[in-house]
């Protein structure tokens, strides 16, 4: 069994790293090939140097024999040397190029994963938990293949010269020193396992640990962990986690250490054997001085270029798991779905039978609902805390599809990106992009002019607000990038409001659109909802009676179920849940 798996991966190992080298490739063809052409130019002037090293000890020697003088030939040793030291350092500059340039084309695939995948996916734990690993192992893995890659490529032709000169020289000697690599890449296959597993084991306690140092660190959670006095139960769990951390990564590096000290002591070990083989055959007569000063300075060169040799070698097992990782990322989930066709809505979107339940959730957070919004139309959708309200809108709006049940679209069951295409959604907790104002309008840009913009913002409220901004619709909102004007909270619904309008679809899901609005803002909000919408329908969630009394219909939700329906007076007749939340919150002001 344990077998059957080695081999397995053995046999994915070869194609994983032809898959990276060719990632990195198109990631920059023009930087692998200068890439390329210092490993050759690195090989070349490691030969060199054993070439001119022998020159150099004939024209000490044997002057005689010499076939150039001790000058020229310590010149060229000289310059042979400095360009095979100079390499390493042109190479490493190169690779911050390559490497930047390799991270951005996986990145683009990480972003085109992430946006293949469905709300219900991304919202599941196990995405969540796979993309932080990806992201923070199997990222910098293809470039790690590709310097292995490259290493792998310099030292094989190091290698082959070298062997070249000491084959001439005496053939034993190769052996010799290659067979120190054998241990050395059964070590680093052992090593590469444990990395990974390493990996997977604490991706959970850094996705924490990097939780709480967003809570330490950010400008939006600044205020109320100062307010609450936070930061020393934050800092304690930091400091528990972090010591947790420490511990599994002293035994991991630990086990790193025994593998690297066992390779470099395979390595040491060959390199004396060969060496006290060489002055055994000086000894014996069977090869002289100057043969043995080049095989010397080649056995030197030969153990440096196996050593990167097994360590390419080494890099390349130990990327391998992290590759197939990213690998079974980046294509898991369903192709890309084609951008969605907006729909004008003639007669209304209609929900019949519609149950949908959370993946691990034993209940069905919407069960069984039928709602109807009619062109034009202000529905509003009431109910107690987790009754299914925000679940329902996602229904509505396309981000979730029901388990059963029809979602009808002028009485067609349209595509969900059509659906998405159709419906803007406002969400309570909306996002506040750290962008000028006018970006955060226009950010669906659905090729809207500056004129609808600035319009969708006169809508939204914001005229006196634009016009006390430093530069008006260009004013970059938001402090989090340490560059933008501060907003109040009720401004920013205010322009998450706009973004809606800008959007300009038939239907558009307000999720408590007035939570942060002052009291005038609310009223005015609600006395002109129907002017602001300008005849688009809405689906408007609130927990605030006032705001929703004024709806066309009132569906009132519990446990997943629609209870009650009815306009604001039929369910106060009625006198059953929504009269009964009416008069408790009413009771309040009074
Ligand atoms: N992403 C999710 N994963 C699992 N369960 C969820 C998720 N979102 C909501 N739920 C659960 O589904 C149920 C309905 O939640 P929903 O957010 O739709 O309620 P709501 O009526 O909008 O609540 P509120 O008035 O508090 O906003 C709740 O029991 C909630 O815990």
């Amino acid at each position: 069994m344990r077998l059957g798996r080695l081999a397995k991966a053995s046999l994915a190992t070869p194609r994983l790293v032809l898959a990276a080298a060719r990632e990195v490739r198109q990631a920059d063809r023009s930087g692998t090939l200068v890439a390329s052409a210092y490993q050759l130019v690195g090989a070349v002037a490691a030969l060199g140097v054993v070439v001119t090293g022998k020159l150099t000890f004939d024209a000490l020697l044997t002057p005689e024999r010499a076939a150039l003088g001790l000058t020229p030939s310590l010149l060229l040793l000289a310059l042979t040397t400095a360009l095979s030291g100079a390499v390493s350092p042109l190479q490493t500059q190169q690779h911050r190029i390559l490497g930047e340039r390799v991270s951005q084309r996986v990145w683009d695939r990480l972003l085109d994963t992430t946006a293949r995948a469905d709300l219900v996916t991304y919202e599941s734990t196990g995405f969540a938990t796979a993309l932080e690993r990806v992201q923070q192992n199997a990222l910098t893995r293809p470039f790690a293949v590709t310097t292995a890659l490259l290493g792998l490529t310099g030292s094989l032709l190091g290698v082959g010269a070298m062997s070249a000169v000491l084959l001439t020289v005496e053939p034993l000697l190769l052996p010799l020193l290659l067979a120190a690599g054998v241990p050395a890449v059964l070590l680093s296959r052992w090593a590469s396992r444990t990395e990974f597993a390493f990996a997977h084991r604490l991706t959970a306690l850094f996705r924490r640990r990097d939780y709480l140092r967003q809570l330490l660190t950010r400008r939006p959670y600044a205020a109320e962990v100062r307010a609450f006095d936070a930061t020393p139960r934050l800092r304690e769990r930091h400091e528990r986690m972090n010591v947790e951390v420490n511990a599994a990564l002293r035994a991991q590096v630990r086990r790193r250490q025994l593998v690297a000290a066992l390779t470099t002591l395979g390595v040491a070990a060959a390199l004396t054997a060969a060496l006290l083989a060489i002055v055994q055959l000086v000894q014996s007569g069977r090869i002289g001085l100057a043969e043995a000063g080049a095989a010397a300075i080649a056995v030197r060169m030969l153990s440096g270029q196996l050593g990167t040799l097994f360590s390419s070698i080494g890099g390349l097992l130990e990327s391998a798991p992290f590759l197939a990782d990213l690998e079974r990322f980046v294509t898991s989930g369903p192709p890309a779905a084609p951008r969605g066709r907006k729909r004008p809505l003639a007669a209304g979107v209609a929900l019949r039978g519609v149950r949908f339940g959370y993946p691990g959730q034993a209940r069905y957070a919407v069960d069984g609902v039928d709602i109807e919004i009619r062109a034009g139309e202000v529905v509003a959708l009431v109910g107690e805390n987790g009754s299914g309200k925000t679940t329902l809108a996602k229904i509505v709006a396309g981000l979730y599809e029901p388990d059963t049940g029809t979602r009808h679209w002028d009485g067609v069951a349209l595509p969900a990106p059509d659906v998405r295409a159709s419906v803007t959604v406002i969400f309570q907790d909306f996002v506040r992009y750290q962008m000028s104002l006018r970006d955060n309008i226009t950010i669906s840009d659905d090729g809207g002019s500056a004129e609808l913009a600035e319009e969708a913002a006169r809508a939204a409220g914001l005229l006196r607000a634009v016009g006390r901004l430093p530069d008006g619709m260009d004013t970059v909102l938001g402090r989090d990038l340490d560059e933008g004007v501060d907003i109040s909270g009720g401004q920013w619904q205010r322009v998450a409001l706009a973004r809606a309008l800008y959007r300009d679809t038939p239907l558009i899901v307000l999720d408590e659109p007035a939570a942060a609005l002052d009291p005038r803002a609310e009223h005015e909000l609600f006395t002109n909802v129907r002017a602001t919408l300008g005849g688009r329908a809405a689906l408007l969630i609130s927990h605030r009676f006032s705001s929703t009394r004024m709806a066309d219909r009132i569906y009132v939700m519990a446990d997943g179920r629609v209870v009650e329906c009815g306009t604001h007076d039929e369910l106060m007749a009625a006198a059953g849940q929504y009269a009964e939340l009416y008069r408790l919150q009413s009771a309040a002001y009074r």
